[in-house]
């Protein structure tokens, strides 16, 4: 089982031995990460392995140095010789220079809420130790090494999920994994394969001692955006994953709609050719191809049929127009997240071959802010296509002839069918929208003496999406009940059949008997996947269905060639 974002599972530390590299390892610091890194580090417990590049590695001994010469000549550098945000008017001597950063610690160690999940702060140490290797934050390699070592040998830094607004990076989260990497106080504390204990304990188990910050290593390791943008990795990925179930589910109510190819035909998507909709569309053509339950009208023929519309609905024909600005938009945030996983993201800057420092703000998360904003946006619209295919499907008036709300055994009079299962859905998918709010506009205003006074709150951003994708896997759950129960009642109606395998297009068999595998039931030539109200618990169904989704199961396995 893999850890998913929405677990606090600890079968990821219980897979991670503290082990020799492998040839399998993720490497940081040579190439750039990408989400698929990401989360084979953070949920599926992949070891890492820190850079051995010389140039590297030199260059971060030479920003050490940069900033001890600096305290050493009294240098004036922010947040190394003077205090912080602002308060960064303060003087600090050099004999302050190391308290000031412990200190540090503990005057953001004041996090509120439940711990995040364990693998979202695994994704953050990744790319903590990602961003310090590119040498400009002054910071130790044995500090840097302290998050690989973590990784490696599965000890999770416990962190709140309240805390950050995102500005000057995720302070208040960082220096929970801060105070754990060096052992401050066993007020910190982890998850060590399962296992809580407080950091000092945990230390002496991995042979480590506590380890005293030098002068910037506290603003180094806290003033970054490297939690947000993990748990924004980590959402990511599982939108991808809900994106391509959703083409999937889409395919299956076409089907059990009797809906026609002909609005996917590649001319009309030539014409206006959107990469998001062209995808779309492709995606449409190629898992419809051989059905016998649409209409293959590719070759332009349309015929009156008695009493149905001479086109399909909206939501049918026009799906590629509508799922088109979603893909394009998370293929977007994908590259903005990738960026940010790939930067230096603290203040000040060392530009080591100008022996220089700069002042900037590179730690503001305003790129995952807005992305995770429009990540949940786009998830609820994504939601509301599918609630009104449901709706499309349940209804005798529009569903081309199926019962209504799907019963199966229309004999037995008191049958209802899927008229529960839909408003489950129903109350799902409001919710949905409504975490497509945005949060990032509404930023305190007057944030840390008005030093801050614009902020990301990407940190809550990125911890809504996953709240709603969390949601979302739930809501698939539903969708793919009713494609399979849909597709089912068609393919009765089309070949006196039940069991969709035999005229349901190639490209969705695997999906569609996956959902039958995840729920323990099997197709059957003389009864729809739901027969009888009273011979199966579908909540019992949902929760199979939306844990296999959440754990990366068959269902996902089933979707992955698109
Ligand atoms: O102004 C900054 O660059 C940083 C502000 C800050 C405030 C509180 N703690 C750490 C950093």
């Amino acid at each position: 089982m893999k850890l998913t974002s929405v677990q606090q599972s600890n079968s990821v530390s219980a897979k991670l031995a503290y082990t020799e590299y492998s040839d399998s390892s993720v490497n940081v610091g040579d190439d750039s990460l990408t989400i698929d890194d990401v989360v084979s580090v953070a949920r599926d417990g992949k070891q890492v392995r820190l850079t051995e590049n010389a140039d590297i590695l030199q260059g971060i001994q030479a920003s050490c140095d940069f900033i001890s010469d600096a305290v050493e000549s009294g240098k004036p550098i922010y947040g190394v010789t003077s205090g912080f945000g602002g308060m960064a008017d303060v003087v600090i001597s050099p004999e302050q220079a190391s308290e000031l950063q412990t200190n540090l610690v503990w005057f953001l160690k004041s996090g509120a809420g439940k711990k995040l999940p364990l693998a979202d702060v695994r994704a953050a140490m990744l790319l903590r130790a990602n961003s310090h290797l590119y040498g400009a934050s002054g910071i130790r390699l044995e500090l840097i090494r302290r998050m690989e070592i973590f990784l490696n040998a599965g000890v999770t830094p416990h962190v709140y999920e309240f805390g950050s607004i995102g500005a000057s990076g995720d302070l208040v989260p960082l220096s929970y994994i801060t105070g754990a990497l060096i052992g401050l106080d066993s007020s910190f504390t982890v998850d060590f394969n399962g296992k809580e204990m407080d950091a000092p304990t945990a230390l002496s188990q991995l042979g480590l001692s506590p380890l005293q910050l030098l002068p910037k290593e506290g603003l180094a390791m806290m003033n970054g955006t490297s939690v947000m943008t993990g748990i924004a990795a980590n959402c990511v990925y599982d939108a991808r994953i809900l994106l391509k179930l959703a083409i999937g589910v889409h395919a299956l109510f076409v089907q059990g709609l009797n809906g026609t190819n002909q609005s996917f035909h590649p001319f009309i998507h030539e014409s206006k050719p959107h990469p998001g909709q062209l995808w779309a569309a492709e995606q449409m053509i190629s898992l419809l191809a051989d059905s016998r339950l649409i209409r293959d009208e590719l070759d332009g023929k349309h015929e009156y049929r008695k009493q149905e519309l001479i086109q399909d609905r909206y939501s049918l024909r026009c799906l590629p127009q509508y799922l088109g600005p979603i893909v394009d938009g998370i293929s977007q945030i994908a590259r903005q997240i990738e960026t940010e996983m790939n930067s230096v993201t603290d203040n000040p800057l060392i530009d080591v071959e100008n022996q220089a420092s700069y002042h900037g703000g590179n730690f503001l998360g305003q790129y995952i802010g807005v992305g995770m904003d429009h990540l949940r946006y786009y998830l609820g619209l994504l939601a509301k296509h599918l609630d009104v295919q449901i709706a499309l499907l349940v209804s005798p008036e529009f569903n081309n002839g199926l019962a209504p709300s799907l019963v199966g055994n229309r004999e037995r009079k008191v049958n209802m069918g899927l008229k529960g299962l839909q408003i489950c859905g129903n109350s799902i998918m409001p919710l949905l929208t409504f975490y497509g709010n945005s949060l990032a506009d509404r930023y305190p205003t007057h944030a840390e003496q008005f030093n801050q006074n614009v902020n990301s709150q990407g940190y809550m951003s990125a911890n809504l999406a996953r709240r709603s994708i969390e949601i979302f896997q739930q809501y698939m759950a539903i969708a793919l009940m009713f494609g399979v129960q849909a597709v089912d009642l068609r393919s009765y109606k089309i070949s006196g059949d039940y069991d969709a395998r035999t005229c349901l297009s190639p490209a969705t068999r695997e999906l569609y008997s996956a959902v039958y595998q995840v729920t323990g039931q099997k197709p059957s030539s003389i009864r729809s996947y739901i027969w009888n109200d009273n011979e199966q618990s579908l909540d019992e169904h949902i929760a199979r269905i939306a844990a296999d989704i959440a754990d990366g199961g068959l269902i996902v396995s089933a979707i992955q060639g698109c």
